[in-house]
């Protein structure tokens, strides 16, 4: 049963997150292991089916009220707002959904656990297995995010709020976190361009750190594909794209063990 926030609403300033993030609020994961990432990999096999299929528009922008989530198969969308979002998530979230409009974007969904995103899984419901970057039950404390992709620009971009269950530095998002949604955000795109990758190589620099409870922008790019060789660059930015928290490298290979 889904327990949690009344969907269309907006949270109350509250918690660590708002208090440290004055100039904008903000919040995010790292390397999973080999078995989780083949799942979450086979996931995005689906999601690019979904990219094919979902009509324009997606589900209802976040101002409109309704008492249930967005479910598929009875799982819980969990890109869709929840109380738990800042103002900046909701904002880009908004842009973003409006831009999918036109059929340009599409709005990925995300559920808790790989394997929702595979039609017909036997063991669908039987698992324990939690996505890594959606492991923690409640709203806000983790990772809050939601991915667009746009397949002529062969772009994918996460808008991310990181949570307190998250620090690194005092106040600030771990960096294994920040190098989780580079991951997730290159591989992500990888996977909706040439089918299932792992990654082989990722080279971040980070530039500035990501105040827990602010908003971020992770916006990737596939640059070239070479054989089994997907080039991808990504940089993490802040909602207003006045700062760049990151800027990375990632090179993932097509594989068909996945
Ligand atoms: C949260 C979001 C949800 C939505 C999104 C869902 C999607 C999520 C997306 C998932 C994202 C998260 C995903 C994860 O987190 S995946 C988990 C982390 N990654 C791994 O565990 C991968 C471990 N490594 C391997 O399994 C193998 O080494 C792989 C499969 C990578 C290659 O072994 P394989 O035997 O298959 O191939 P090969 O060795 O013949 O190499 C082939 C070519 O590649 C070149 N090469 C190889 N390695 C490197 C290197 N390090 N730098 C530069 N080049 C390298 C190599 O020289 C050769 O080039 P060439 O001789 O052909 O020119």
């Amino acid at each position: 049963m889904y327990v949690g926030v009344t969907w269309g609403t907006r949270a109350p300033a509250k918690s660590t997150s708002d208090r440290l993030s004055a100039g904008g609020n903000d919040r995010h994961t790292s390397a999973a292991m080999l078995s989780i990432c083949a799942r979450h990999t086979r996931g995005g096999i689906y999601l690019c089916n979904y990219l094919t299929t979902q009509r324009a528009g997606g589900p209802a922008p976040c101002h409109v009220s309704t008492s249930q989530p967005s479910l598929s198969k009875g799982h819980r969308d969990y890109s869709l707002p929840n109380a738990s979002w800042s103002q900046n998530l909701q904002d880009l979230y908004n842009k973003y959904q409006e831009l999918t409009k036109n059929g340009d974007w599409k709005r990925l969904p995300s559920y808790n656990t790989s394997v929702h995103h595979r039609e017909g899984d036997p063991m669908d419901g039987e698992r324990e297995n939690r996505l890594f970057t959606r492991n923690l039950d409640k709203d806000g404390v983790g990772l809050e995010y939601c991915m667009f992709y746009n397949k002529a620009e062969k772009r994918m971009v996460c808008i991310f709020q990181p949570g307190p269950y998250l620090e690194g530095p005092p106040g600030f998002l771990h960096g294994g976190c920040t190098a989780t949604m580079i991951d997730s955000t290159a591989g992500g795109g990888a996977v909706c361009t040439v089918g299932p990758v792992f990654t082989a190589n990722l080279n971040i620099d980070y530039r500035n750190p990501i105040l827990l409870g602010s908003t971020a922008i992770a916006d990737s790019t596939v640059e070239k594909v070479d054989g089994r060789k997907v080039y991808t660059r990504c940089t993490v930015r802040g909602h207003d794209d006045k700062v760049v928290y990151a800027e990375a490298t990632g090179l993932f290979i097509k594989s068909s063990n996945l």
